[in-house]
C-alpha cells in the first residue's frame, strides 16, 4: 500500500518549529517561521513532480538537463490559518495559482463551519496541495478536502505543520487517497480541542487577534 503519511523531521523544520511553539515569539516572528517552514515542506511534498529532458546552452557547452513537466500546481489555503503558508510555497513554485477555502471551527461543537470557497477555474488540470498549519480533530481539512473533491483536481495533498494524532485518524479515514505532510506529531487534544503542546491558536497568532 502506497504511504499516506510523511513526518518531515529535518533538523531546520524542527529548530524553526521550536520557536514556532514558543509562547513569547510575536506575530512578525511567527508569521516569517510558517512561512519558512512551509516552504521546506513543499520541498518534499513536491518531490515526485515529473521531469522531461531539455537542452541548454551554458557558456561552455550544450547541457542535457531537465524542467518540470506540464504539471499545474494549485495550493488551496483553509483560512485563515492557511494563509500564512502561502508566502513560503509560492516562493517555491511562483506559477501556481491560489484558491480559498473559508473554514473556522465553532469553538462549542468543534465542527467546521464553511463561509467561502474560489477555487481556479482550470482545477480540473491541476494537483492541488491544501494549505493549514494545524490539523487538530481533522474536522476543517476533511470538509476541505470533501468541498475540493467536488471539482474533480487531479490530485490533492494535505500539508500542515502540526497534526494530532486523531486529526491523522480522521483525515486518513475520510479520505485514504490523500497523503498528508507534517512537521510534528503531538500528544493529544485538549478538552477545548487544542493540540497538546502544540503552538496555541495560529491563525491568532499568525493575525495578532489573540
Ligand atoms: O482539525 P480541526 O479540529 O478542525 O482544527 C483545525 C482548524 O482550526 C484552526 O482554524 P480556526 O477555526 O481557528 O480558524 P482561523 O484559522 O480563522 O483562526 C486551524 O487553522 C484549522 O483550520
Ligand atoms: O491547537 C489548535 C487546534 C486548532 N486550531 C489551532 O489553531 N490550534
Ligand atoms: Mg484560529
Amino acid at each position: 500500500m502506497e504511504k499516506q503519511v510523511f513526518i518531515m523531521d529535518h533538523p531546520l523544520i524542527q529548530h524553526k518549529l521550536t520557536y514556532l511553539r514558543d509562547k513569547t515569539t510575536g506575530s512578525k516572528d511567527f508569521r516569517q517561521l510558517v512561512s519558512e517552514i512551509a516552504m521546506l515542506l513543499c520541498y518534499e511534498a513536491t518531490r515526485d513532480l515529473p521531469l522531461e529532458e531539455t537542452t541548454v546552452e551554458t557558456p561552455v557547452a550544450l547541457a542535457k538537463t531537465k524542467i518540470i513537466s506540464g504539471r499545474k500546481l494549485a495550493f488551496v489555503p483553509i483560512l485563515r490559518a492557511g494563509l500564512g503558508m502561502v508566502d513560503g510555497v509560492l516562493q517555491m513554485v511562483p506559477a501556481a495559482k491560489v484558491g480559498h477555502i473559508g473554514l473556522y471551527r465553532d469553538p462549542k461543537t468543534l465542527k467546521p463551519v464553511e463561509y467561502y470557497s474560489k477555487l481556479p477555474c482550470d482545477i480540473e488540470q491541476r494537483d492541488v496541495i491544501v494549505l493549514d498549519p494545524m490539523l487538530a480533530t481533522g474536522g476543517s481539512s476533511v470538509d476541505a478536502i470533501t468541498i475540493i473533491k467536488r471539482s474533480n483536481p487531479k490530485s490533492i495533498k494535505f500539508m500542515c505543520i502540526i497534526a494530532a494524532p486523531e486529526g491523522i485518524k480522521a483525515v486518513t479515514e475520510a479520505h485514504p487517497d490523500i497523503q498528508l505532510y507534517c512537521a510534528a506529531v503531538d500528544d493529544h487534544l485538549n478538552e477545548h480541542g487544542y493540540i497538546v503542546p502544540g503552538l496555541g491558536d495560529a491563525g491568532d497568532r499568525i493575525f495578532g487577534t489573540l
